[in-house]
């Protein structure tokens, strides 16, 4: 069977041919009778461990309606994030919505996960569907870079020396102790992050890419999501302080203008400038975060213990942060099989439990839970996202 599976994976991932995939999803029907086993059936079947009144509407719900909708996917690494956000958004697309499918984790796989070179910073048409999708691998150091050359502008050490000269030492230091250079290559936790999702944010309100009405967000591991939550007010923080010396170097500088005739450009606002637009798309990405119309956090797990005690943690703070989450997928469960070795047997009976955990936690138990099975080879290609996407979202 598990050969069988193998081979038909293999058939797709090389015809990359659609009309083949309904094809797919029969033969393993198929399959599962001539065996005489219900090897897929189970867990490819979604499951809610809400109650009926908490329930959420299932792929229908996601797919309905015209207006921009944003999923954002995350959870701890390897999980399985790329795979689920990749066929969520082969599923959107072949459903009629212009689809986005972004990466904002500096390891990026979505190249890997569509196996196609999606890499560049920009958005990159998806090869293998009929209607649009498009990819944006955001790196988020050369988006750091960018920011650094306009901070070495604006700390270097000309200005400094000239406002020194000037007699206004004062100010000079305290634009020193902004310590802008060390604040890009020593960031703290979160800002690539945020740097990352504010390019997007730049992207997504051009005109030009005003048709997307689907959006699906590859987050980086849980740890920098939790960090990238509490950012905006960190942010907030930090800049504003930037934004009052901004002030004070603005009348300096029409100062020295009036006195030397030197030009304002010398003095190089663009790091600031280029600052208080980060905090600006930060708090807007702080507003989609929140707003349940729009956006929903999707948090992405494997049955063990350690993936379900993290999740908990995410939901937990996804919540206190008032980010909307309502599902959680439960990726690589395996499915029953009559021909149990001893291992698996075993394995199963670890997933049991975590899944049994789930159903208890304080966090979770309200979610829709979706099980999503391990299937025995690697899901990459269109045609391969396609059927897991028919697989969990449903
Ligand atoms: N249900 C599944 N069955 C079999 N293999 C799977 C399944 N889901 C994901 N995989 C495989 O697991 C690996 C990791 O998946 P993926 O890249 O989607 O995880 P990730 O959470 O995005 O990882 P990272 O945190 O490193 O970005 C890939 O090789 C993928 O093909």
């Amino acid at each position: 069977m598990a050969m069988a599976a193998a081979a038909l994976f293999h058939h797709i991932s090389k015809s990359q041919n659609y009309s083949s995939l309904s094809k797919i999803t029969r033969n393993f029907s198929f399959l599962s009778t001539q065996f005489n086993t219900k090897p897929f059936s189970h867990p490819f079947q979604v499951r809610s461990v809400a109650t009926p009144a908490e329930a959420v509407a299932g792929f229908d719900e996601m797919v309905s309606g015209t207006q921009r909708k944003y999923y954002l996917l995350g959870g701890k690494g390897g999980v399985g994030k790329t795979s689920c956000a990749a066929s969520l958004a082969v599923k959107f697309a072949n459903h009629g919505h212009p689809t986005i499918v972004v990466s904002t984790d500096p390891a990026h796989s979505l190249s890997d996960s569509f196996d196609q070179d999606l890499a560049g910073g920009t958005l990159v048409p998806v090869q293998g569907l009929d209607s649009p999708l498009y990819a944006l691998e955001i790196n988020p150091d050369k988006a750091r870079e960018e920011f650094r050359t306009a901070g070495q502008k604006h700390s270097g050490s000309g200005v400094r020396d000239l406002m020194d000269s000037m007699g206004l030492g004062m100010l000079a230091e305290q634009l020193g102790e902004l310590k802008l250079d060390e604040l890009l290559d020593t960031p703290p936790p979160g800002l690539d992050e945020a740097i990352a999702i504010s390019k997007v944010m730049q992207f997504l309100e051009s005109q030009e890419y005003s048709m997307f009405t689907r959006i699906v967000l590859d987050t980086a591991p849980t740890g920098h999501t939790l960090r990238l939550l509490s950012l905006p007010d960190f942010m907030d923080a930090s800049i504003g302080k930037m934004m009052k010396l901004k002030k004070k170097i603005a009348s300096a500088t029409s100062a020295i203008k009036s006195v030397f005739g030197k030009q304002e450009t010398q003095l190089g606002l663009d790091a600031s400038d280029k600052l208080e637009q980060l905090r600006e798309s930060m708090a807007k990405v702080r507003e989609l975060f929140h707003d349940s119309e729009t956006t929903e956090f999707v948090i992405v797990t494997i049955p063990t213990v350690m993936a379900v005690k993290e999740s908990s943690r995410l939901c937990a703070s996804l919540k206190k942060e008032n980010v909307p989450v309502q599902r959680l997928i439960v990726n690589q469960v395996l499915p029953k099989s009559a021909s149990d070795c001893n291992f698996c047997a075993m394995k199963r009976k670890d997933q049991t439990r975590a899944l049994d955990m789930i159903r208890n936690d304080r966090e979770l138990a309200s979610l829709t839970l979706i099980q999503a099975p391990l299937v025995d080879v690697e899901i990459r290609s269109v045609p391969a996202l396609k059927f897991m996407g028919d697989l969990v979202w449903r």
